[in-house]
């Protein structure tokens, strides 16, 4: 059965990439777009010509369609992937920036409204298997930093990749103590703290999304790095995602959690 597909964020880098996806496959139809600014003009989006394009949710009728792929902004996020589950359409979210609590909230929501769906940090297989090596590798090295590099637009810091990164880390190491009488004297310059991990946010041109988790030990260091040189990159797990959602009972966390 053709499954009906909605792209927010449509006109966005990832957004653009998500609707060739979308067109390229057999088993999924493209039927809408939704970005504030998009005008109604389906063709200069690469939507199939039939498609609605709506500028705000209120705008979108039930039925719209069957999943919901949401690469849109921190600020957004929440209130579309809410308001996808309450229309009993399932959510493939790779917009990062949503705080713990509001994730609580959507998989509470997606609990009481049986409808599954996915919310992954990272698309790509180099960070998912980069997130499962450094996990590993807390155990035995307790002491991380991590360092995160992004193109000069992305609007959240740190990125969802490194925080979720950093969660797992956190999970799987044992206890142990970082310098406590460290001073700063410059702000800032040791980076963000998530219990403990630092993480360093990097801003610049040229970048796409790239990440190195750094582990220290007596006398020896491991370096874990992967690098998404393309958005392309993302497209195998939206794909996995796509034929994968319906088979969700509720809204899961993490694309390693399908494959
Ligand atoms: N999970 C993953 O693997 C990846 C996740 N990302 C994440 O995806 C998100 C998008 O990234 P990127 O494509 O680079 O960003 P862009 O800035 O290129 O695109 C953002 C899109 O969101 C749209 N938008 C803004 N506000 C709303 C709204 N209220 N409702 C619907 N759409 C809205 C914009 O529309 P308009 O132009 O009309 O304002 C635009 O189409 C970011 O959070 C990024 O971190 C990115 C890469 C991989
Ligand atoms: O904004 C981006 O570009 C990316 N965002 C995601 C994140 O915040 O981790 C995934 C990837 O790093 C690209």
């Amino acid at each position: 059965m053709t499954k009906k597909v909605l792209v927010a964020g449509f006109t966005g880098a990832m957004g653009q990439k998500a609707v060739n996806l979308v067109n390229s496959l057999d088993n999924f139809e493209l039927v809408a777009g939704m970005s504030p600014t998009a005008t109604n003009d389906p063709q200069k989006y690469n939507l199939p010509a039939g498609a609605k394009i709506y500028q705000s949710l209120a705008e979108i009728p039930d039925l719209a369609a069957d999943i919901w792929i949401d690469f849109t902004t921190p600020k957004a996020v929440y209130d579309n992937v809410k308001f996808a589950l309450e229309h009993h359409i399932s959510p493939v979210v790779g917009t990062t920036g949503m705080s713990d609590e509001q994730e609580a909230e959507l998989i509470k929501i997606s609990q009481k409204e049986k409808v599954g769906g996915l919310i992954a940090p990272n698309f790509g297989i180099s960070a998912v298997l980069l997130m499962k090596f450094a996990k590993e590798a807390a155990k035995y090295f307790p002491d991380a930093e991590i360092i995160e590099m992004h193109h000069a637009d992305k609007k959240d810091a740190p990125s969802g990749t490194a925080l979720a990164t950093a969660k797992m880390i956190a999970e799987n190491r044992p206890e142990h103590e970082t310098a406590p009488d460290e001073v700063e004297t410059l702000e800032n310059v040791r980076g963000g703290d998530y219990q403990g991990i630092k993480i360093h946010s990097v801003r610049l041109p040229g970048y796409i999304a790239h990440e190195q988790v750094l582990f220290g030990g007596p006398g020896e260091a491991l370096t874990i790095r992967q690098d998404s040189f393309d958005r392309e990159s993302f497209m195998g797990g939206v794909k996995v995602a796509l034929e994968k959602v319906d088979q969700l009972d509720e809204l899961v966390v993490g694309l390693e959690n399908i494959l």
